[in-house]
């Protein structure tokens, strides 16, 4: 059944149509194949906040303060000493001027100086609620404004004199604003109570308490983070982006990735993106992950249900097993298990390396196997034919591991390791401190390429933070310790790490981020390059 004409054709020429699901409600699928790494959406957000230091995405720290902003409101880089603000509501505040005139072409001409001049929430008010909820507060006022200038510039007629102007992507943004769940009845209590805080306190003019709620209800369960570009982990913002909440469903095993794109590709302003992670056929379904797709299915599920209101039926958490039709979401869901296992509480500590005095061997067999199909599958050297072939290997190195080598905790466990190791390093420290960074880092690239799809950046960047370990270890390394250095992760593997680390961000990673990592690699190449000789 058709959904809205607007967001029809819109998503038409994007390659996707939305179809009636049974059990989702609507599924976006491929009306044509899809490359890896192509942009599937590319849409201006209706609403972009920007966090304050010390906020969280999620609105759970209590503890957060209402600190001044310190984020960019057109691209959420940190606001330096560049920082430029806008002259009619002096409440928006830009890294740059260009990024000031790129917001104020984008949306911000349209919502600066309605309801005032002082800001998007308003004065003395925000102060009598927990600094947790203000961030929400300040998203539901930013975006009450922008649904009412849009609506009300729209009906003036664009272009009418008023200097308003609305551009499509609005309106199909608005369209699919209209049709999103808000699965206000399994709110919590506790959820509804604080919801009704925040609507106390921003009184929106425009719409009813009740109306409110389905608001707040919506960015419950629609809006997602955007993480600050550098770290890949850390949100920088949310964002209300109501045709990709539309238009995509989960899956523990996705096949797009989006991200907020500050400068996107052809385009001056801030875009959410979604890119294929993987090749899609005419009559896939695109989906995205809600959650952290290396998360055992326990906590996966909990977090889908707590926070979306539904239990997932993607691939991975509804396969059977080897009988099913689709083999690649089958050894998916192998892995998963495995994944998932408990591992005794006496059993992780023996992979510590507690004082580091041992000289480590290199991590497991299956660890440096999946590694290497990795590099394989990426390089396209022949030893891994296709990502169905490298899901189907991977599964295989770790069908006989015990729960302390291939578990959840496990993963945990080196993730911390490579995290001590790091902090640790520098030319006066221990060398073994290196080798030990190099085994873990090793550790955490299978877990990776284990979890997430082998193009997922994550795993180009790891693959890149591999390489750079490697090459830390070999300036502080004694001949001896050099030698088994080798024994653990060669110079020949650090340049093909390197070379499989920008292939993979090239292909799904946003722009800056690709651009950065590819900076690192290059350089790191050209070390490598002058050391050999
Ligand atoms: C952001 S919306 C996605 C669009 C939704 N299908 C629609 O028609 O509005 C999220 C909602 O879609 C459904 N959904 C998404 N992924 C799902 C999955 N893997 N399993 C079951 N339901 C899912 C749930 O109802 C969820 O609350």
């Amino acid at each position: 059944m058709p959904v809205d004409p607007l967001i029809d054709k819109y998503l038409s020429t994007q390659g996707i149509c939305l179809l009636d699901d049974a059990t989702t409600g609507r599924r976006a699928v491929a009306t044509r194949s899809l490359e890896r790494g192509s942009v599937i959406l590319s849409l201006p957000p209706l609403y972009l906040l920007p966090l304050r230091d010390g906020e969280s995405d999620d609105h759970t720290d209590e503890r957060a303060a209402e600190h001044p902003p310190s984020r960019c409101t057109n691209c959420l880089d940190p606001l330096g000493p560049r920082r430029a603000r806008c002259s009619q509501c002096h409440a928006a505040l830009y890294c740059s001027a260009e990024c000031l005139a790129a917001h104020w072409r984008l949306c911000h001409h349209l919502a600066c100086s309605v309801g005032g001049s002082g800001g998007p929430v308003p004065d003395g008010r925000a102060a009598k609620l927990k600094p947790a909820f203000r961030a929400t507060l300040r998203m539901l006022v930013g975006v009450d404004r922008m649904l009412t200038c849009i609506s009300q510039a729209a009906d003036d007629g664009s272009g009418s004199g008023s200097g308003r102007r609305v551009a499509a992507w609005m309106l199909v943004q608005v369209a699919a604003w209209r049709r999103l769940q808000t699965h206000r009845a399994e709110h919590p209590a506790y959820v509804v109570a604080q919801y009704e805080e925040i609507a106390g306190v921003a009184q929106l003019e425009r719409s009813s308490e009740e109306e409110t709620l389905d608001m707040l209800c919506r960015f419950g369960c629609n809006n997602f983070a955007a993480y600050d570009w550098r770290s890949g982990v850390q949100a920088a913002g949310q964002v209300c982006s109501p045709l990709a909440s539309l238009a995509f469903n989960h899956s523990c095993r996705p096949t797009a990735l989006a991200y907020y794109e500050p400068r996107a590709r052809n385009a001056t302003e801030g875009c959410y993106v979604v890119r294929a992670l993987t090749d899609v056929q005419e009559g896939d379904e695109v989906t995205l992950a809600y959650v952290d797709a290396l998360h055992p299915r326990a906590l996966r599920s909990e977090r889908l249900e707590a926070v979306y209101f539904f239990t997932c039926r993607c691939t991975r958490c509804a396969s059977g097993g080897d009988n099913d039709d689709d083999k690649a979401a089958a050894a998916a869901a192998r892995v998963d298990a495995l994944l998932d296992r408990v591992v005794p509480a006496d059993r992780l500590p023996e992979h510590l390396p507690v004082d580091l005095a041992d000289t480590p061997r290199g991590p497991e067999p299956w660890a440096a196997h999946v590694v290497d199909a990795l590099l394989g599958l990426v390089l396209a050297d022949g030893r891994c034919a296709g990502e169905p072939e490298f899901e189907r290997l991977a599964a295989e190195c770790i069908a006989d591991t015990q729960p302390h080598n291939v578990s959840f905790a496990a993963y945990r466990h080196w993730l911390e390791c490579q995290d001590d190791c790091l902090e640790r390093m520098s030319p006066a420290s221990n060398s073994n401190v290196a080798l030990w960074a190099c085994v873990a880092a090793q550790y955490v690239l299978a877990f990776y390429a284990l979890a997430y799809r082998p193009f997922h950046p994550l795993v180009g960047r790891q693959c890149l933070r591999l390489a750079q370990t490697v090459w830390a270890a070999v300036g502080i390394a004694t001949p001896e310790e050099g030698a088994a250095l080798k024994g653990v992760v060669g110079l020949e593997r650090a340049r093909r790490l390197c070379r499989a680390a920008e292939s993979i961000v090239r292909t799904a990673a946003c722009e800056r981020e690709a651009a950065l990592v590819v900076a690192h690699v290059r350089l790191l190449r050209d070390q490598i390059a002058v050391f050999e000789g």
